[in-house]
């Protein structure tokens, strides 16, 4: 198991806590986590940076997107390694930090086929399995699949509109791109962005970050 960097806070959770905050493109998944996981002295975890690194690997090394074994190959031989850090997570590839390439249209693009791989998501399940809870998870199938018994499960949505939006200075884009290729990627997507059964739905359309991180603090228990 893969210990993570806690903050030096006393600890507030019992210690195989894990929360988990799934939904779909920007509908404030990573932010809230950051702050969930800050105000409970916990670390927050991204899974949706491995599929971007691994994306970015595919791209790099031109491996055809629809080939399972040939992207499962260049990652032996070219992995990457989520650093999951209290102030954002950093993804590697081959030891180079390369976070700051993977929010981009371009691997927007081809994410999602690089992500529908059985394969690959086995791949990044491996990596999330590996960490020592307590943590925050933040992704699509968090709750769903990869976490089940997770302590509390948290579905952020909101309206395509409003996501888009939201989107729009992140990508230096037109508005009515950035909204095609939200609802591009949803449909893309669809397969793992079922939430969990058990998950509280957080509708984010009408909230501020902070009425979303209130929401979930009050229903954690710590
Ligand atoms: N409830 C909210 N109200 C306004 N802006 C938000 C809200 N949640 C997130 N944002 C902003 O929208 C953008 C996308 O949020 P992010 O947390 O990256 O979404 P995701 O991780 O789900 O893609 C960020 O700039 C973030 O600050
Ligand atoms: N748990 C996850 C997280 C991401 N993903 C894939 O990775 C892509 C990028 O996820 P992300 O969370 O970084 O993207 P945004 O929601 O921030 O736009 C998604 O569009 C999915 O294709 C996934 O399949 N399962």
């Amino acid at each position: 198991m893969v210990k993570l960097p806690m903050k030096e806070r006393e600890q507030t959770v019992a210690p195989g806590t894990i929360i988990t905050i799934d939904g779909p493109s920007a509908s404030g998944k990573s932010s809230v986590a950051q702050r969930v996981a800050a105000a409970i002295g916990l670390p927050y975890v991204s899974s949706g940076l491995l599929y971007r690194g691994a994306t970015y690997q595919v791209q790099r090394y031109r491996v055809n997107p629809e080939d399972e074994a040939a992207i499962l190959a260049t990652l032996e031989a070219h992995p990457i390694q989520l650093l999951p850090r209290p102030e954002g997570n950093r993804l590697l590839a081959e030891g180079q930090d390369i976070t700051e390439q993977l929010h981009t249209r371009e691997v927007d693009a081809m994410v999602s086929a690089v992500s529908k791989h059985k394969r690959v998501r086995q791949y990044v399940y491996q990596r999330l399995r590996e960490l020592s809870p307590p943590f925050v998870v933040e992704g699509r199938d968090m709750g769903s699949t990869v976490f089940p018994d997770a302590t509390r499960k948290f579905y952020l949505t909101a309206r395509p509109e409003v996501r888009a939006l939201r989107r729009v200075p992140e990508r230096n884009a037109e508005y009515e791109t950035v909204l095609q290729e939200i609802l591009r990627r949803d449909q893309a997507d669809r397969a793992q962005l079922a939430p969990a059964p058990d998950a509280v739905l957080v509708d984010t359309s009408e909230m501020g970050i902070d009425d979303v991180v209130r929401t979930i603090l009050e229903r954690i228990p710590y």
